[in-house]
C-alpha cells in the first residue's frame, strides 16, 4: 500500500467558482480588439473598423479549445459525436483615459468588464499612421498605465462604497456574532482599499481564504487574471521582433509580475481567417515560416483561469469537459450532470498520458493502470473518467 497522502488544503481562489467562465477583450479604443475577436472566434460579430469606439455593445462568441489530446482521442475512437471544450470570449468597447469618471464610453462598459472572469488586454505595438491612436501616438507603456489606472480607480470607488456601507452597519456596535463577522469584513475591505490605494492590483495580493470570501462578491476589476496580448504588425510578428516589446516586458515585470504576455498580430490573423480554408492558412504559415498565435492565446487563458480538462470516451462520443483545477471526482461528475454529484458512487480513471503511452484501453487495463477511486479523488488534467452514479442506496 502506498503511504497515505496528507490531506490537500483547499485553496480558495479569487473569482467565481465553476467552469463556465468568460474572458473579455479589453484595451484602449482602436487597438485591434474586434479584429482579434473575430479571428479568435471565427465569427463576423463585432465591428472592426478604423475609428475609435467602433464597438459599443459587447459581443459574445464561443471558441473551441484546441487540444491535441482531444484530436488524438477522436482519431482513436472514431466516435459518432465529437464534443470539444469551449471558451466564451467577449469583445468589449474601447477604454479611454478618464473612463472611470465617465469619459469616452464611460462607465457602462466598465460593467461589461465586471461581468467577465478574466481579461485579454490588447496593447497596440504596431506603427501605422493610417490607424488613429486616441492618445495621438503609439506608446504601449503609457497605454498600459492608462488601462491599469482606470481599472484601479474604478475598484477604489467601488470598495469605498462597500466600506461606507459596512461602517454604517458596524457603528451600531455590540458583541453579537453577526457584529463580529461584520467587523472582520470591514477590516478586510479596509485592507483591500489600502492595497488598491497603494497602487496594487488585487490579483497580486496574498489573500487568505476568509479574505477571498469577502473580496469575491465585490467583483473587482483588478482581481481578474490578465493575459497581455501585444498586437504587432504582420512583419514584426513573423520576425518575432518589435521595438516596443522590451519596454512592455519591463512594464509587466514591474507592475503585473508573472502575468503572461503573448505576441500576436490581429492583422495577420485576420488575413489567415480570410483565406478561408484551414489548408490555405497552413500553407501561408509554412510559406512565411510562422504559425497562428491563436491556439496559444486560448490555452494560455485556460491556464490563467485555472481550468483543466477531463475526457469521456467511447464509440458514441468523445468529449472534453472543463473543470477548475483541483476539484474532486463528485464535483467533476456534476459537470456532466448535476445529479451525478449527489449520487456519485465511484469513478474509473486513467490518465490520457498513460493511454497515449500504452496505445489503447486494453493495454492500459492489462498493465493494471485503470484505477477505481472514490469521493476524495482529485481529478487531474487529462484524466479519462467513467463515472458510476445513481441511486446508491434503496
Ligand atoms: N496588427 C495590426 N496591424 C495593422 N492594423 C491593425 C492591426 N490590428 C488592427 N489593425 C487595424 O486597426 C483598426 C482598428 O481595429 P479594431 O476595430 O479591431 O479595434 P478595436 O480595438 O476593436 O476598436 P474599438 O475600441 O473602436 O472598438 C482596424 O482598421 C484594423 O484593421
Ligand atoms: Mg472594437
Amino acid at each position: 500500500m502506498p503511504p497515505k497522502k496528507a490531506p490537500v488544503q483547499e485553496k480558495v481562489l479569487l473569482g467565481r467558482p465553476g467552469n463556465s467562465l468568460k474572458s473579455g477583450i479589453v484595451g484602449l479604443a482602436n487597438v485591434g480588439k474586434s479584429t482579434l475577436f473575430q479571428a479568435i472566434t471565427k465569427s463576423s460579430l463585432g465591428n472592426p473598423a478604423n475609428f475609435p469606439y467602433a464597438t459599443i455593445d459587447p459581443e459574445e462568441a464561443r471558441v473551441i479549445v484546441p487540444d491535441e489530446r482531444f484530436d488524438w482521442l477522436c482519431q482513436q475512437y472514431k466516435p459518432k459525436s465529437q464534443v470539444p471544450a469551449n471558451l466564451t470570449v467577449y469583445d468589449i468597447a474601447g477604454l479611454t483615459r478618464g473612463a472611470s469618471t465617465g469619459a469616452g464610453l464611460g462607465n457602462a462598459f466598465l460593467s461589461h468588464i465586471r461581468a467577465v472572469d478574466a481579461i485579454f488586454q490588447v496593447v497596440r505595438c504596431f506603427d501605422d499612421a493610417e490607424i488613429i491612436h486616441v492618445e495621438g501616438d503609439v506608446n504601449p507603456t503609457r497605454d498600459l498605465n492608462i488601462i491599469s489606472e482606470e481599472l484601479r480607480i474604478k475598484d477604489i470607488e467601488f470598495v469605498e462604497k462597500a466600506l461606507d456601507a459596512l461602517n454604517k452597519q458596524t457603528r451600531r456596535g455590540g458583541q453579537s456574532l453577526e457584529m463580529k463577522k461584520l467587523k472582520e469584513e470591514e477590516a478586510t475591505v479596509a485592507k483591500v482599499l489600502q492595497y488598491l490605494q497603494d497602487g496594487n492590483d488585487i490579483r497580486k495580493g496574498n489573500w487568505g481564504p476568509k479574505e477571498v470570501e469577502v473580496i469575491n462578491p465585490l467583483f473587482l476589476l483588478t482581481a481578474k487574471p490578465v493575459v497581455y496580448l501585444v498586437n504587432l504588425s504582420e512583419k514584426d510578428y513573423i520576425r518575432q521582433k518589435n521595438k516596443y516589446l522590451p519596454k512592455v516586458k519591463e512594464w509587466i515585470d514591474a507592475n503585473s509580475a508573472g502575468d503572461p504576455l503573448l505576441p500576436v498580430s490581429a492583422q495577420f490573423e485576420e488575413r489567415l481567417t480570410l483565406l478561408g480554408e484551414e489548408a490555405a492558412a497552413e500553407e501561408e504559415c509554412k510559406k512565411l515560416g510562422t504559425k497562428s498565435g491563436l491556439p496559444r492565446i486560448i490555452t494560455t487563458m485556460r491556464t490563467a483561469l485555472n481550468l483543466a480538462s477531463f475526457f469521456t470516451t467511447g464509440a458514441d462520443e468523445v468529449r472534453q469537459w472543463t473543470i477548475r483545477k483541483g476539484i474532486k471526482a463528485p464535483a467533476a461528475a456534476g459537470v456532466i450532470h448535476t445529479d451525478f454529484e449527489k449520487t456519485f458512487i465511484q469513478v474509473i480513471v486513467y490518465n490520457y498520458s498513460v493511454l497515449k503511452e500504452l496505445g489503447d484501453e486494453a493495454a492500459v487495463k492489462a498493465a493494471g493502470k485503470v484505477m477505481t477511486k472514490g469521493k476524495e479523488y482529485i481529478v487531474e488534467d487529462g484524466d479519462i473518467l467513467l463515472i458510476k452514479a445513481g441511486a446508491a442506496k434503496h
